[in-house]
């Protein structure tokens, strides 16, 4: 199976479970892999029948920043979701990244994988 990615999507937003962080935006990234057929959008060149990761960054840009949440696996489930109902793939896998949570650590985060329901 074919994969379509995106690399280190950068989101502020707000997230976290201490007071503090309900105050002011915290940078995450994102990679996510989505397993796809891309046969059909290279035998045509048709961004339409494309998983277009463009399409993809704008829905997890704006879902992650329209309604705070406390924990990272709370938000990865949600995109997961989001992703699976509304693209063209069978699986998907994210990982978030959150650098300034742990000051000792260069990053901390959580990495899911959910398939589409049969
Ligand atoms: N597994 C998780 N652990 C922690 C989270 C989280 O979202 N998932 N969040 C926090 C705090 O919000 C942290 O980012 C601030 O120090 C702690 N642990």
């Amino acid at each position: 199976m074919d994969k379509v990615y995106i690399s280190q999507l950068h989101v502020d937003t707000i997230i976290g479970v201490y007071d503090f962080e309900k105050e002011s935006k915290q940078s995450l990234y994102f990679d996510i892999e989505m397993l796809c057929d891309i046969s059909a959008a290279a035998a045509t060149d048709d961004i339409n029948l494309a998983l277009d990761y463009a399409k993809v960054s704008e829905r997890v840009i704006e879902h992650s920043t329209a309604k705070p949440v406390e924990l990272l696996e709370t938000l990865v489930e949600q995109l997961a979701a989001i992703i699976l109902a509304e693209f063209a793939t069978s699986q998907v896998t994210i990982r978030v990244s959150k650098p300034a949570a742990v000051p000792q650590a260069q990053t901390v985060g959580v990495e899911i994988t959910r398939c589409k329901a049969n």
